[in-house]
């Protein structure tokens, strides 16, 4: 099966490097700058579970006619509109979307430009980012990549799919509800990346306090009071679940969000925390710590132009 990771970023380069790794048919999509980089210095990964460098195969969006039967998507939701594009010229007539951002909204998109059988569900837990050299450093053990058909059944192309993932040297769970898992992570995310952000701080010194606690509670229990009136398919107890997950993370945990804030780069508050505070407002719910936490990313934005 031919794979294309679309983006050679920190979750791209690891999950399609680690594929890579293990002998798989795997081609990177990128752009110029990247591509000179990685020509130049190989793709390398300082990994908590391990280093690895390969030789990556690249593409340029539209040089060659090479069609894929396996698309993994790991762009910033602000990139993929324009990867949309670059992925049409370049997915088989059955292939199929395996996306890995964090949310929900960018599910829409993909399913409105390939059509619902195309594209399949996919989530990943996992600390990692881009160094200056474009080296990519994983700094937590977990490395989780979590997929599955978006109708929970087990279809020969996921089995497929199944047996490409095995014995790589990355966690990949197959699973029977991957819509309630990407909005399990969607939660968690929001709170993770929103708390870390407004902080400025690792998850760690946030929830040694007493305050800290109570601030991750109310907002998990804020942000499923959201989730539950879109009927989005969520546990009753999620707030709980994820509570229990925060305060089991390394102590210096950071999210991708607030590392992209120390480097300055675009964040995703539009696509994370926007999309929520939206449905909220749509919901006459009052959500005061969504409400601080959106206004802080908005003016990092703002303050960053
Ligand atoms: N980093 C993390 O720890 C985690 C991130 N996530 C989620 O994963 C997603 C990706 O994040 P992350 O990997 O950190 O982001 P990065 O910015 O590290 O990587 C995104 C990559 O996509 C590339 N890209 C964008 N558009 C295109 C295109 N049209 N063609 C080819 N390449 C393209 C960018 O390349 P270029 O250099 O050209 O801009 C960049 O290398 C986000 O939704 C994030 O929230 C989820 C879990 C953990
Ligand atoms: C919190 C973390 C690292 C867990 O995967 C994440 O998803 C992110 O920061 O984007």
């Amino acid at each position: 099966m031919k794979i294309l990771v679309v983006g050679a970023g920190a979750i791209g380069g690891y999950f399609g490097g680690r594929l890579a790794e293990k002998g798989e048919d795997v081609t990177f999509l990128v752009r110029e700058n990247r591509k000179k980089q990685l020509e130049k210095t190989g793709l390398k990964i300082n990994s908590a579970n391990g280093d690895f460098e390969i030789s990556p195969r690249l593409l340029i969006a539209g040089e060659s006619e090479e069609k894929f039967d396996v698309v993994m998507v790991s762009t910033k939701s602000y990139q993929l509109t324009a990867a949309i594009d670059d992925i049409r010229l370049h997915l088989k007539e059955e292939g199929i979307i395996l996306p890995l951002l964090n949310g929900i909204s960018h599910m829409d998109l993909l399913i409105e430009a390939f059509g619902e059988d195309r594209v399949i569900g996919g989530l990943c837990f996992i600390e990692s980012t881009l160094n200056e050299n474009g080296v990519i450093v994983q700094t937590s053990p977990i490395h989780q990549l979590v997929y599955g058909e978006r109708t929970g059944k087990r279809t020969p192309r996921i089995e497929v799919l199944k047996a490409i993932f095995e014995d790589t040297k990355a966690d990949f769970v197959l699973s029977n509800d991957i819509n309630q898992d990407m909005w399990h992570k969607y939660l968690f995310i929001t709170a993770m990346s929103g708390l870390t952000s407004l902080m400025g701080s690792p998850i760690g010194p946030i929830r040694n306090l007493e305050s800290g606690q109570r601030v991750i509670l109310d907002f998990l229990n804020e942000i499923t009071d959201i989730m539950k009136k879109m009927n989005a398919p969520i546990k009753d107890d999620i707030a709980t679940i994820q509570y229990k997950r925060i305060n089991e993370m390394n102590e210096s945990m950071k999210s991708s969000m607030q590392r992209d804030m120390e480097k300055s780069m675009p964040i995703e508050a539009e696509h994370l925390q926007g999309y929520l505070l939206e449905k909220a407002k749509e919901n006459n719910l009052s959500v005061p710590i969504l409400d601080t936490i959106y206004t802080k990313l908005v003016l990092y934005e703002k303050l960053r132009q």
